[in-house]
């Protein structure tokens, strides 16, 4: 969450966390890159905006008006820099001055070939060992963060892959509301309201760009799981992807896969230390006692969810109907109608895999919710295209704490607005998704629609048909009647030989 340069008695203390871009000058002369114009220490902008009726406990929680209860004060970085000390580029740009146009190519991970699945499981498993180069993690709330002797920042490091899932974790964590009280639950700075879709996506852009400087290749891109192909089987849990089942232990993954070793972190909830616990649990399609969630969403469910027109809905929460977002988070049906006993799309796909991955605060320890997440992002992508990144009714106020427009994501640093991620990927944000997206099959009221239609249209062209006919078949006989009967009629009454010019006219 913070650089390991502000994790000091003096940072914390004066609020500022810019750090020197190029420490040769000495410590504070190059904060965020200024002497190169890279950017300069400015005052944080938080959202002071009311939020929702759910959080009733303001004061209470570090992460609101997210970072200020830590840092007032940020690096703002000019033109395509970026990053905490803007020392990075934004996304889509690279080179030594960000002038460069990138864009990184997410594909299916079933379409990787033997050695780019290979490469892509070494990556993630050296993500999981490799600890973060930059970023540190509060392992305390922040009056306790100086420690027992008040002079001990605590701080630890952390994990590349680790610090994504303790993102997840921080982000959706209970209030802490004093010993001996009952946490409250209330509260969910990434789920359940307009950030949802946001918020997951700079997650991810974050993981992808801490796993680019890992390996040095630029163009690394996250693969995605298309979760909705309408079979109900986990078809990326196989050795050299995810993890096939254990021949073993039902819920456990298969010793031939890497993931097999992976530690789970965060399972003791609300200890905000990065220590490890058990093996992942997995066991698709294996919760008997719940059948709505042995199935996987779909491909009609992601081009029906693709038809909700409106981003999100008041009270712009898990109860929202005819909403976008409710709909692809997975809490409407797929058509966005709202019915709290629905599960769908990005909800379905966690459930089904009953385990680590179905339980909010553990589920990023599972590495399918990497590629469970690309999807959704996809088809967030997809949405915003179709409908030109309306963000009209994404609300500036009364979301869920958290979920205001104009909200720092919590716990991301430097500071970056739900705002900021409501944009087309490929142009904005450098990546694109390799995907087709399925066709909407009709519903039975337009195919009785469209049935009676084409009955009536048929009726018609045969009634045009028969009227033709009938008037075809009279031209006929008007042009053979005359001569039989009235002209020649004429013609034997009052015969002289000769053809009067009316009567030779036919
Ligand atoms: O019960 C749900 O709908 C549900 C479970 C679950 C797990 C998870 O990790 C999420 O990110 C969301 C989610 N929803």
């Amino acid at each position: 969450q913070f650089p390991r340069q502000c994790a000091t008695v003096e940072s914390l203390r004066s609020g500022m966390c810019c750090p020197d871009y190029f420490p040769v000058f000495g410590p504070g002369t190059d904060r965020c890159g200024v002497s190169t114009g890279r950017g300069r220490c400015v005052q944080v902008t938080v959202d002071w905006r009311p939020h929702g009726p759910q959080y009733i406990h303001d004061g209470r929680d570090d992460r609101e008006q997210w970072p200020i209860r830590f840092f007032n004060q940020t690096c703002r970085c000019s033109g395509n820099f970026s990053g905490y000390n803007c020392g990075s580029c934004r996304p889509g740009w690279s080179g030594p001055t960000c002038s460069q146009r990138i864009n990184i190519v997410r594909r299916n991970l079933l379409d990787l070939n033997a050695e780019e699945r290979r490469r892509f499981v070494n990556a993630l498993h050296q993500a999981k060992v490799t600890i973060h180069p930059d970023i540190v993690i509060a392992t305390r709330r922040r009056e306790e963060i100086f420690g027992p002797d008040g002079n001990t920042p605590q701080f630890e490091n952390i994990s590349i892959y680790n610090y994504f899932v303790w993102a997840h974790y921080y982000s959706v964590r209970k209030t802490f509301l004093g010993t001996g009280q009952q946490s409250f639950g209330g509260v969910d700075f990434s789920h359940e309201g307009p950030a949802f879709v946001t918020w997951h996506r700079y997650h991810l852009l974050q993981l992808e760009r801490d796993m680019q400087n890992m390996l040095q290749d630029p163009t690394f891109g996250l693969p995605y799981w298309n979760f909705a192909t309408g079979q109900n089987t986990c078809d990326i849990c196989l050795d050299d992807l995810m993890g096939a089942r254990s021949n073993f232990d039902v819920s456990l993954i298969s010793q031939n896969s890497i993931f097999s070793q992976w530690r789970v972190l965060c399972e003791k909830p609300y200890k905000d230390s990065g220590t490890e616990g058990g093996p992942i649990r997995r066991n698709p399609a294996g919760n008997v006692a719940r059948p709505m969630v042995q199935r996987l969403p779909e491909p009609e469910d992601v081009a029906q969810c693709l038809e909700v027109g409106v981003f999100d809905t008041p009270p712009f929460y898990s109860n929202s109907t005819d909403s976008f977002r409710n709909t692809v988070e997975g809490y409407s049906d797929p058509s966005g109608k709202y019915d709290p006993a629905v599960r769908s799309l990005h909800n379905l796909a966690h459930l089904f895999l009953n385990g680590t991955g179905g339980q909010t605060h553990l589920s990023p320890n599972d590495p399918i919710f990497v590629l469970l997440h690309t999807f959704t992002d996809a088809v967030f992508d997809e949405w915003l295209r179709r409908y030109s990144a309306d963000i009209s009714t994404y609300p500036l106020e009364n979301a869920p704490i958290g979920h205001n427009r104009q909200y720092n994501m919590v716990p991301f640093w430097p500071p970056v607005t739900n705002n900021e991620m409501f944009v087309t990927a490929p142009e904005n944000l450098g990546y694109s998704y390799e995907v087709e997206w399925p066709g909407r099959a009709l519903h039975v009221t337009e195919m009785i629609t469209i049935a009676i239609v084409t009955a009536l249209v048929l009726v018609a062209i045969i009634f045009a048909a028969a009227a033709c006919i009938v008037r075809v078949k009279k031209n006929k006989d008007e042009l053979h009647q005359p001569l039989l009967t009235d002209q020649y009629q004429h013609y034997s009454d009052d015969y002289d030989g000769i053809a009067t010019p009316s009567q030779s006219v036919v």
